[in-house]
Formats: structure tokens, sequence, C-alpha cells
């Protein structure tokens, strides 16, 4: 084709389906635009003067083994080399227009040397690829054609968030079971799968099955508990049966751990003791010092609790910090045995489960307002590491967050997170159960005042302790604060109201 060295001024030049090898003469063709080579027998890659416009490249179906510098290429957008015998990929870092590289049916064992391109489209298929590695920078990238290799592994394909269309066909990774629903999981804009189309019900299947929102997995939970119950001896548990007009009292108190709602609970089940009881929930997790089994939870080993679940036991149960956490519906039942209301605490998720279920409590979210001083609290009880500390901490924004997105998931909010403040989720309680507002369905005819002391009483009581579990009458922690009590003002904390004016970092 030498003759072709006169044709200076050609832009479009297709030569498929010969015998050329030898390319030399487009050394002479400097408007060049598009090449097309294929199927022919060049060894030599771009054996040619850079055409400086040359954007358009298909060498597919060649002799080439090696790859060299295209830094002069500048202008190289599309570039074929399918079908030939490359085992690397190098030379193309400069190519800084190159959005589109095929290198299909090669002998390329590792992907290189691609990080810095604008690459749209990326066709590997039919290599000897073992992972995918190197894509990781390719921002731009929507179509990855990795089928037909030695891919076990998933890793690597996540930060491809603008990939649309991806074919992993024909490795080992797409035999595993949930693949599809994996990759759809890891890229979210997926829309075509090994040449399938990525359907609505797969892609919320993906998220149910690697991060199902609250609501599902509590669903999911409920489902369980009520499927092993239904296997027992049915066993009626008459003082909570539940009856249209009037549900079985009982109050949850929600929160973040240690915000507090524990030592409420069990302060409130003090002060008011003729209509509440603390609902006793069994956990898997170590006494910390100074509980007791039985008062603070019932402490049970891992392999009792299953079987507890297995007898179906439990209303709800929560995995939280490596723990189980389960309310059993007897712990329930022998509160209502006494006539009683009852008042537990539990995270968010058992919340969510709570609801699935007959019961009807009002449920009162506590929530620290302040991210410092509540990280200084949980620091502070010395029983938590650096990670449980993070753990607990970076839930709030969870608290905060189904608050604000649910109006009416919780019946009240009470801001804590400090020591005055845990005082002031006191008052606020009290004054939202002396009013009536959250617990309608206690029995008119009892009057409604903590049984033991008057509100000045509770505060000055001398029995009263410091906030800390290993304390054994940490429960009662009121006196700490009295000091810093006695300089305030009682204010007039309510349900969905903020009570520390400097308490502005979580917004719920
Ligand atoms: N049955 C349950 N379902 C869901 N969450 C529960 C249940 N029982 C306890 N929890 C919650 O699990 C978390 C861990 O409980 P644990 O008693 O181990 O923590 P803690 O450090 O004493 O904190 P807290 O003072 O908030 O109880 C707490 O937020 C607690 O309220």
């Amino acid at each position: 084709i030498s003759v072709l060295s006169s044709y200076i001024h050609l832009q479009k030049l297709e030569l498929p389906h010969n015998r050329i090898r030898d390319l030399s003469c487009v050394s002479n063709m400097p408007s060049l635009v598009t090449l097309d080579a294929c199927h022919n027998e060049i060894s030599n890659f771009f054996e040619f003067q850079p055409p400086k416009n040359l954007k358009e490249v298909k060498f597919s179906h060649n002799r080439m083994t090696k790859m060299k510098d295209l830094g002069e290429y500048l202008s190289l957008c599309k570039l074929d080399l399918d079908y030939n015998s490359f085992s690397e990929i190098s030379g193309l870092q400069q190519c800084c227009k190159l959005t589109h590289l095929s290198l299909a049916h090669n002998k390329i064992s590792r992907i290189s040397d691609l990080d810095s391109l604008p690459l749209k489209h990326l066709c590997l298929r039919g290599n000897q690829l073992e992972k995918i590695e190197g894509l990781e920078n390719l921002k731009s990238l929507q179509v990855l054609d990795l089928s037909l290799n030695r891919i076990a592994s998933l890793s690597g394909l996540q930060n491809l968030h603008m990939l649309g269309l991806i074919n992993l066909e024909k490795n080992q990774v797409s035999e595993q079971p949930d693949y599809r629903l994996a990759v759809i999981f890891l890229l979210q804009h997926l829309t075509v799968l090994d040449q399938e189309k990525v359907t609505a019900e797969e892609k919320v299947a993906s998220v149910n099955k690697y991060d199902p929102p609250l609501e599902v997995v509590a669903a999911r939970e409920h489902m369980t508990h009520l499927v092993y119950q239904l296997m027992q001896p049915q066993v009626l548990f008459d003082s909570t049966l539940p009856s249209a007009d009037s549900p079985y009292p009982m109050l949850v108190l929600t929160g973040p751990q240690g915000c507090g709602k524990r030592e409420l609970a069990h302060r409130l089940c003090q002060e008011f003791s003729e209509y509440f009881a603390y609902g006793i929930c069994h956990t898997t997790r170590q006494p910390y010092f100074g509980e007791e089994n039985g008062i603070d939870y019932h402490f049970v080993s891992e392999e009792d609790f299953k079987d507890m679940v297995h007898m179906g036991k439990f209303i709800q149960t929560m995995s939280y910090g490596g723990h189980s956490y389960g309310l059993s519906r007897e712990a329930i039942e022998q509160v209502a045995q006494e006539g009683l209301a009852s008042c537990v605490h539990m995270e968010l998720e058992g919340v969510f489960s709570l609801k699935n279920t007959y019961f009807e409590p009002r449920y009162i979210l506590l929530i620290p307002t302040q991210l410092e001083k509540y990280r200084d609290h949980l620091t502070g009880r010395g029983l938590y590491t650096a990670v449980q500390i993070d753990a607990a901490v970076s839930r709030v924004e969870l608290y905060a967050n189904t608050n604000r997105q649910r109006p009416g998931f919780f019946d009240n909010v009470i801001a804590c997170g400090t020591e005055l403040n845990y005082f002031l989720a006191f008052v606020a309680l009290w004054e939202l159960i002396s009013s009536r507002a959250i617990i309608l369905l206690l029995p008119e005819d009892k009057p409604l005042s903590p049984v033991s002391r008057s509100g000045k009483e509770i505060l000055a009581s001398p029995s009263l302790n410091a906030l800390d579990p290993s304390n054994p009458s940490y429960r009662s922690y009121f006196t700490r604060i009295q000091a810093e009590l006695s300089s305030h003002k009682t204010p007039a904390v309510s349900g969905c109201s903020k009570s520390d004016t400097n308490s502005t970092e979580v917004e719920f």
C-alpha cells in the first residue's frame, strides 16, 4: 500500500481484510482522523508518525504483541485492539482523550495503566484476568465488559458509580449464589447486567438482602418469632391480650446506648410504682459490675437465648454490639398480671419490631443533642471501647433522621445528653405521664402522681446516686446534679422540644 503515501489529505482510511504488514505510509497522512486496519497481518504497534487528529483506530485481528507509548497520539478517542496477542496493557497514560478501549481476546492477565484515562467504555472480554483491579479511579466508566475471564470475586467493582452496563458472564464469580443481587447492590446505577436488563424487583431485592431498611429487618424478625410461637403449644397470655378498645398499656423508652433511658425507666418504675413495673429483657452479654440478674436483665447464655427464640418466647429480639437482646412475652405478662403497665427500654430496631406486634406501646425517644457531651458521658462510664462509643454516637443521627422523616413514629421526643439533661428528661417524662399526655390508657381511677414522694422530694432524695452502672445504686443518680440544679430554674421540657438552648448540634 505504499502507493497511498501520496494521498496526503486523507482523513479516513479503511483497509480491513487484507494481508497488510506495514502501515508506514500513514506517516504521510497528517490529516488522518480514522484508521481501520483490522483483519490484517500487522505485528508492529502504531509504526507511523502520529497524525495530529487521529481519533479512531481499529487494529483488531492482527498480530500485535506489545503496546508502546502512545503519548504523541493525543487526539485518540477510540482504540480497538481485539484479537491480538497483547499480554500487558501499557503506554496509554498520556492518551487524555481516550474514552473507548477494547482489548477483547488477548492474553492480558492484569488490568494496569488505565488509572488516569477518561474511559467510558472498556472491553477486556476473553482475557486471562483473575481479579478486578485498577478500575477504582475510572469515575467516568459507563460500560465494562469483563466476560470470559477467570474472575472469582466482585471486589474491585466498588466506586464505579457511573457504570450502567457490565458483563461478567463466563467467570467463576457469576456462578456464585446471589451473584446478580450482589452486583446490582454494588453498582447502584446498573441498568444491564450480563446482557439482561436489571429489573426494579432485583434492585429492591438486592437492597433488602445487603442493606435492608429497618422495617424489612423488623418484619423478618417479627415473622420469625411469630412462626416459632405458632409452632409451640398455645399459651394464653390473658393479661396482655389485645382488645379493640383498651390495649395493654406499655411505655417504651428508646434512644442510643447509654443515653439514660435505662436509668429513666428504673426511676419511673420507682416513682410511679403503682402504675409501672420494669419489663426485664433477656441478654447474652455479661453483667456489668453492680448489675443484678432479674433486675436489670435476665442474663442468659447464647445457647439458652437461641433455645428461647426457637421456643417462640420472644416478642422481639435484636443483636447489638455482638450480643443478643430480647423482650419475652412472659416478662410483659408478669408485669401485666400485677395490674401494672410495663416500662421497657430498647434500641430503634426493637421499636420497629414492636410496631409489628399487637402491642400498642407509647414510644418516647430520648435523644442526646450534644454529641461531644454524649461521647464524654459514654467514655466516662468506662464500659465501652472506642469502637463501641463511635457506633453509639453515630446512631444518634439514625434516631434523629427517623424522627424527622416519620412524623408520629415516636409519641414524644425528649432531649438528653448531659447529666443535667437526664434530670430534665425525667422531669419531662414525669410531666408527660402526670398530664396523661402519653399513657392514655391507664385506669382513670388511680390518681396519677409519683407514689412515694412529691417532685421536690424526688429531687432531694439522699439515697440517689451517681449515673454509673458500676455503682450498685446507679439507677438513682439525681443527687449528683442537685447542686447544678439549684442554679437553674426547672424548665418545662416537653416532648418534641429541645430542652437545652445550647444543645443545637443534633437536629431532630
Ligand atoms: N430487647 C431489646 N431490644 C432492643 N434493644 C434492646 C433490648 N434490650 C436492651 N436493648 C438496648 O440495647 C442497648 C445495649 O444494652 P446494654 O444494656 O448492654 O447497654 P448499656 O451500655 O447498659 O446502655 P443503656 O444504659 O442504654 O442500657 C441499649 O441501648 C438497650 O436499651
